[in-house]
């Protein structure tokens, strides 16, 4: 496990109060992550304060549309330097290609490129109202494949899945997993959730980690509990 394996996800209304937050961490402890409210609001300008605070930054937009426009839209989040970014895998093989490809000029340089399989808010009852009529790992399953086919680094997952993947896909294609919740705290809207060692034991490489750490009484607490039950 990665030393920086906690992404902070930084869900704020506010830049004044992220930033003031973000301030009292340490890049060397947790990444952070900044997804489509904070990056509506505060756009590239965002992006260029968290990253002159020498953080690692995963743009979290899941882009979801035709491959022209997703390609585009990849290569633009790279021109932010951004460490890692996403795409839904419901937009298909094309697409996910299309995104891969618009990464080669960036070289060296280019972010990580993960898709999403299946939101960790979703059961398997919300699926059937899809008419996805198999559980939400089997449809997990079947996103990565695909996502595997394309190239790409990875995928978003619920822990849950991660053991299935990591034997399916290998060591080296990236879970990064939402829906992560420490012991005795509130899921919220999330369904398929693990604790922070539990998602590490079953393979995790990147714990996503939002309201248990930003809504804590005292945050930097929060994530110091979270890491050091990771680092013992
Ligand atoms: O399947 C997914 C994909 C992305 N997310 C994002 O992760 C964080 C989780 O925040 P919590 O407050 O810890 O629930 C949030 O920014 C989501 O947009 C996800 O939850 N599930």
């Amino acid at each position: 496990m990665t030393k920086k394996s906690i992404v902070v996800a930084l869900d704020y209304d506010n830049k004044n109060d992220a930033l003031t937050f973000i301030d009292k961490l340490d890049p060397d402890m947790c990444r952070l992550k900044i997804g489509k409210e904070m990056f509506t609001l505060f756009g590239p300008d965002l992006v260029n304060d968290i990253h002159s605070r020498n953080f690692d930054l995963f743009l979290d937009l899941k882009f979801h549309d035709i491959p022209n426009t997703v390609a585009k839209a990849v290569a633009a989040a790279a021109d932010l330097g951004v460490w890692m970014t996403n795409v839904h895998a419901s937009g298909g093989l094309a697409m996910m290609q299309a995104a891969k490809n618009a990464l080669v000029p960036f070289g060296q340089d280019a972010p990580l490129l993960i898709a999403v399989t299946v939101l960790t808010s979703m059961s398997d009852e919300d699926l059937v109202l899809l008419g996805i009529n198999v559980p939400a790992f089997e449809h997990v399953l079947r996103l990565a494949k695909l996502t595997h086919q394309a190239g790409l680094d990875g995928v978003v997952c619920s822990a849950q899945e991660a053991k299935l993947l990591k034997s399916s896909f290998g060591q080296d294609f990236i879970l990064v997993t939402p829906g992560i919740r420490p012991a005795g705290t509130d899921a919220g809207d999330q369904h398929r959730v693990m604790t922070p060692p539990q998602a590490v034991a079953a393979g995790s490489d990147y714990l996503v980690i939002g309201r248990p750490i930003t809504q804590a009484a005292d945050p930097l607490a929060a994530l110091k509990t979270i890491y050091q039950s990771l680092h013992v």
